[in-house]
């Protein structure tokens, strides 16, 4: 897969100010895709994405490549409402950490429930309380509970999110040489650092410490679909 990334032409490349990538599958603009098909070594790979997770309703028909240098990442944003709402990216090369941070909208939310909760008396009778016993206006507990999250992407690793992971989380990688570890929530990952970091901060046990180097460039594939797809849009 790495190899088919860079074998093909460099006009492929597209270069943005803090990455660059290659566009596959066709033009997504808010109401659609302008279809092109996908190439067979793409194909293959979304396909198995497709059947082993059961989690798309047809076929993939987007692939994104993104490439980063070590010290250049993606800012916190939410993806386009013209995809389905179920994401995979494959990662390769340099391991990276992927913060997903709850949606500012449920920041606004919440601060009203506060202001809400301040202005009045929920235990008061003559409120309105609904049947799970919170004031109409108030929003549900978890809410409140949402943290930032973090994961470890390891090399060859497939990170799948839906459900509130992509409607209530912008996900962002940071612009940083130096990744930290603390808020990752799969751990499980830590100690594969171990193999693939060469220069990684160690700590006084000689393990991998709360930060790793990013060392090489990073490519993702994130593979999603566009369910509205115009068959013709030019009419001459
Ligand atoms: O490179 C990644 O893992 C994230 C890419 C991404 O968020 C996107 O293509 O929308
Ligand atoms: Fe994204």
């Amino acid at each position: 897969m790495v190899v088919q990334t860079y074998v093909v032409s460099a006009s492929r490349w597209k270069s943005l100010k803090n990455r660059r990538l290659q566009n596959w599958g066709g033009v997504v603009h808010e109401k659609g895709l302008l279809p092109q098909d996908l190439p067979p070594w793409l194909k293959k790979l979304t396909e198995r994405i497709c059947e082993q997770t059961g989690l798309f309703p047809s076929a993939i028909n987007h692939v994104l490549i993104n490439e980063y240098l070590p010290e250049q990442g993606i800012m916190p944003h939410q993806d386009g409402p013209a995809y389905f709402p179920v994401v995979a990216i494959l990662s390769l090369q340099s391991p990276v950490v992927i913060d997903f941070t709850p949606h500012p909208r449920l920041k606004e939310c919440k601060d009203k429930d506060k202001v809400t909760a301040e202005n009045q008396d929920i235990t008061d009778s003559s409120s309105k309380v609904g049947e799970n016993g919170l004031s109409d206006e108030l929003i549900p507990r978890e809410e409140y509970d949402r943290q930032p999250q973090s994961l470890l992407l390891m090399p060859r690793s497939l990170l799948i999110f839906k459900d509130q992971a992509y409607s209530d989380y912008l996900h962002g990688i940071e612009d940083s040489e130096v990744h930290r570890l603390d808020k990752v929530a799969n751990v499980s990952e830590i100690p594969k650092l171990q193999d693939t970091i060469v220069a990684s901060s160690s700590d006084s046990a000689g393990g991998i410490g709360s930060s790793f180097h990013r060392t090489s460039n990073r490519a993702s594939l994130t593979c999603r679909l566009v369910p509205k797809v115009h068959k013709k849009l030019f009419k001459f």
